[in-house]
């Protein structure tokens, strides 16, 4: 360890930053382990797993607490708790470090924040749980599945209930645990051509490789300290995306020259897909809502040297009349409750709730009803989300058909073999998180029946 550098400090900061100003974790964790570079790889592997895990965890982490503290959760301080969900984690889900050091390194974090009265409570609360964790006690899973499912797989339990609801308590169970795995990195190779040279060189570079599960374009890697300093990835012969992801630009049927509108595009991994398949034909006009997310869509363009694809800043929600019945294909991948990814995004655990997912669906059906006028008669349009909630998924999939010029068509023509179903055949498909290696995501085909020179 460097001199002076108290890991454990670091990630207790960022966990009051999440906190407090709500920062988005990845961020805050790339931003951090950007500052603290010439930490050993050790160091930063250890701030990482202990960041992301207290708060994928934080839900079990809080049942612990609650079981072992004689004081109730909700009167214990925020730095404390950030203290003891980082220690318990420690204790309960890092073999490789001894109690004890977890323990007394939580007692000196305390007052080296200046609660030191509160490390006696600190250190009881820690050793109680040390002492105890072969009896960890969970809800009863017959008479309270979601309490159950909430404690075990660290999902909130409203979540937990309507995915119950939804798709039963052993899928459920299934999707909590899919969430907790290791996350895989899953790259796009862009061109087939390139598949066994980028193999060579991601393997010259010490990287391990598996072949993804539903693509032959698609990759899983490990092995790799920071995947911008990856040769293929950073002279754009991949990119980042998951597998799941992947389905949408597949599900669109691009055959060659279209002229595609991706309403919500940055950081641009669909549009740089379907370009791709278009194979320099065609154009892809790639919008977002800021500047600062444009750019994200440009670096991308950059980075892979495509110039079938222009970024600009566009509002979904506002109508431009000089894209009306446009567009062969639009693209409308919107924003979403972002369940599918939580295993990737823990702090969308602590952030989403019924409210915010009704809001969503709204927001959803606002843009849909937007954008829905740039198809031109007889195209596409795909509808996506990389969520797994029936209001923003197949509720507004059947308020778009039912409101609109369009029909669901069926994905079988273009989806791999392995994912066909009786959904597929009728134009839509829910990937469950873990279901294929992949995130959750959500797609919905739709054929445009609008008439020529029709409104
Ligand atoms: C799910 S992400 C898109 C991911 C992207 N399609 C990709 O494959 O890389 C949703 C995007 O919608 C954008 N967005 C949200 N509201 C928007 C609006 N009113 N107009 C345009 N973009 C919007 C967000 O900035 C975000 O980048």
């Amino acid at each position: 360890m460097a001199d002076n550098i108290n890991t454990r400090a670091i990630v207790y900061d960022m966990l009051m930053s999440v906190e407090k100003e709500n920062t988005p974790s990845h961020l805050l964790l790339s931003q951090t382990l950007m500052k603290y570079q010439y930490l050993d790889k050790r160091d930063r592997a250890f701030i990482s797993r202990l960041f992301r895990g207290t708060l994928e965890y934080e839900i079990f982490l809080d049942g612990v607490i609650r079981q072992f503290s004689s004081v109730r959760l909700n009167k214990i301080k925020p730095p404390i708790k950030a203290i003891l969900r980082m220690s318990v984690y420690q204790i309960l889900k890092m073999d490789h470090i001894p109690d004890a050091a977890a323990c007394d390194e939580a007692v000196k974090l305390t007052r080296k924040r200046g609660l030191k009265n509160l490390s006696g409570f600190v250190n009881g609360v820690l050793r109680n749980i040390s002492r105890n964790k072969e009896v960890i006690h969970y809800p009863d899973p017959e008479k309270t599945p979601a309490a159950y499912i909430s404690m075990r797989y660290s999902v909130p339990e409203w979540l937990a209930k309507m995915w119950i609801r939804d798709y039963g308590f052993e899928m459920t169970a299934e999707m909590g645990q899919a969430m907790l795995d290791d996350q895989k990195t899953t790259v796009r190779v862009r061109d087939s051509q390139n598949m066994a040279a980028v193999k060579e060189a991601l393997r010259s570079e010490g990287l391990h490789i598996e072949e993804g599960c539903m693509l032959p374009e698609a990759l899983h890697l490990s092995g790799y300290d920071y995947l911008g300093n990856v040769g293929p990835f950073a002279d754009g012969r991949i990119t980042a995306q998951d597998e799941s992801a992947m389905l949408a630009a597949v599900a669109a049927g691009i055959a060659g020259g279209e002229s595609i509108i991706d309403v919500c595009a940055a950081p641009g991994g669909k549009s740089m897909h379907m370009a791709d398949i278009l194979k320099g034909s065609g154009q892809v006009s790639a919008r977002d809502l800021t500047e600062a997310k444009v750019l994200k869509i440009q670096e991308n363009l950059k980075r892979t040297g495509l110039k079938n694809v222009s970024a600009e800043v566009k509002d979904a929600l506002v109508f431009y009349p000089e894209d009306a019945q446009k567009a062969d294909i639009v693209m409308a991948d919107l924003p979403c409750s972002g369940l599918g990814v939580m295993g990737r995004k823990a702090d969308i655990k602590r952030s989403v709730t019924p409210e915010k997912i009704t809001a969503l669906a709204a927001l959803q059906r606002e843009i849909l009803s937007v954008v829905q006028h740039y198809v031109k008669p007889g195209g596409v349009l795909v509808y996506s989300t990389c969520t797994v909630s029936k209001a923003e998924n197949e509720e507004n999939m059947q308020w778009f058909e039912e409101h609109f010029p369009f029909g669901l068509e069926s994905l079988d023509a273009y989806v791999p073999e392995k994912v066909r179903n009786e959904h597929t055949k009728a134009g839509w498909i829910q990937i469950l998180p873990g279901q294929y290696q992949s995130d959750g995501f959500f797609i919905a085909r739709f054929r445009c029946s609008r008439d020529e020179g029709a409104e």
